[in-house]
């Protein structure tokens, strides 16, 4: 459905899929009959094919919806060789994904509900929704002939830039996300990150560690997100489970977006949201009683990738805000492009 051929996926070879994903019970692989009590046949085959994934799933989150748990379909990809930007993916079919979202999942304004929840529900979508607009107006195909990509101002201008509530909630929705990643400082501190290369993963954990201690980041926004204002309220226990339901919705309509970089990116996002709501809303607040913090790999790796898309956008739209009101106003040009 799109028109670009930079709407696939490219998807890892197999040979970089991390051996310890392919087998993570090998010391209990047949070849080790000792717990076996000598009987081949008591082995459980530990074949790793369409469940290489299984681990990754373990953990439930009320947000979301897990339908990879079983699915032989998923695949492996390396998120920097698939760039969030221009797809080409526009027109009725990606209207239609936003306009279910809005008008059937997300509702701004319910009638005699004006529930603070619902409205932080709201921002977060359109705080995510714009920030999509800021990636694909940061990275445009400028002209398709000659392959050039560039920042196309007027865009950005026009779609996101011109609408100051909907700036407001992308800074909303990374203040959210970011008061997330700090509340699970400790968990994303000691995370598994193996790739199974050492270097890296520890680099990747040292990184981890240097983000959530980051005390620029701790002076500048103690508390980026009060969420302990929030479920106070007459009914919350049926609010939440109706924002649950609306939220897993969404994340389920995201198999619908019928392109694949743009659907990997919304899934992604999503979970990455997702995660976040779980941290803030389903765990309770110094982690230590009731219900401790657990994420999925898959929950990790989404909260942190949309904690960087999200700040990528802050840092464009500071970028490009005066070219592109210079652009509208008409006094200086930019190449022709597209809105
Ligand atoms: C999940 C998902 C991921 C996508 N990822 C990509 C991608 O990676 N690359 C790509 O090129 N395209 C992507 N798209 C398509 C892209 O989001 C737009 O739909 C497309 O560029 C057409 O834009 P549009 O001008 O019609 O407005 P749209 O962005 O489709 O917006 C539809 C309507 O929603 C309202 N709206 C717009 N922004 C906001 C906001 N921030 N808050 C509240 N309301 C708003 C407006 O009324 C607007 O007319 C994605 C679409 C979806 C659903």
């Amino acid at each position: 459905m799109c028109s670009l051929r930079d709407c696939s996926v490219c998807e890892c070879p197999a040979h970089e899929f991390p051996e310890s994903f392919k087998r993570p019970n090998s010391q209990l692989s047949s070849d080790n009959l000792i717990c076996q009590e000598g009987k081949p046949q008591a082995t459980v085959d530990r074949t790793l094919d369409s469940k290489a994934f299984m681990g990754w799933m373990e953990i439930d989150n009320p947000w979301t919806y897990d339908d990879e748990t079983d699915n032989s379909e998923m695949t492996y990809v390396n998120l920097q060789l698939n760039p969030e930007r221009y797809t080409g993916y526009i027109g009725p079919s990606s209207r239609r994904i936003w306009d279910s979202i809005y008008k059937e999942h997300c509702l701004k304004d319910v009638p005699g509900d004006s529930s603070p929840e619902r409205r932080v529900f709201y921002k977060l979508i359109s705080g995510l929704h714009s920030s999509i607009t800021v990636h694909i107006a940061a990275e445009y195909l400028l002209d398709e002939g000659k392959d050039l990509w560039g920042p196309n101002p007027v865009l950005l201008y026009e779609r996101v830039l011109k609408y100051p509530e909907r700036v407001r909630n992308l800074y909303f929705t990374f203040l959210f996300v970011l008061r997330a990643v700090t509340k699970a400082a400790d968990y994303l501190s000691q995370a598994e990150y193996s790739t199974g290369n050492p270097l890296e993963d520890q680099h990747t954990q040292s990184l981890m560690i240097q983000l959530v201690n980051n005390r620029q980041l701790h002076a500048a926004c103690p508390i980026p997100f009060d969420e302990a204002k929030l479920w106070k309220g007459q009914n919350v226990h049926d609010l939440k489970r109706q924002i649950q339901l609306q939220f897993r919705n969404i994340s389920a309509l995201m198999d619908c977006v019928g392109c694949e970089k743009c659907r990997l990116w919304g899934k992604l996002q999503i979970l990455g949201v997702g995660t976040a709501l779980k941290i803030l809303f389903s765990v309770d607040s110094d982690n230590s009683v009731g219900q401790p913090l657990q994420l999925q790999r898959n929950e990790v790796i989404a909260l942190i990738n949309l904690l960087n898309r999200l700040s990528e956008s802050v840092q464009t739209v500071h970028a490009l805000l005066p070219i592109a009101e210079k652009v509208v106003k008409g006094t200086i040009q930019c190449p022709s492009l597209r809105v």
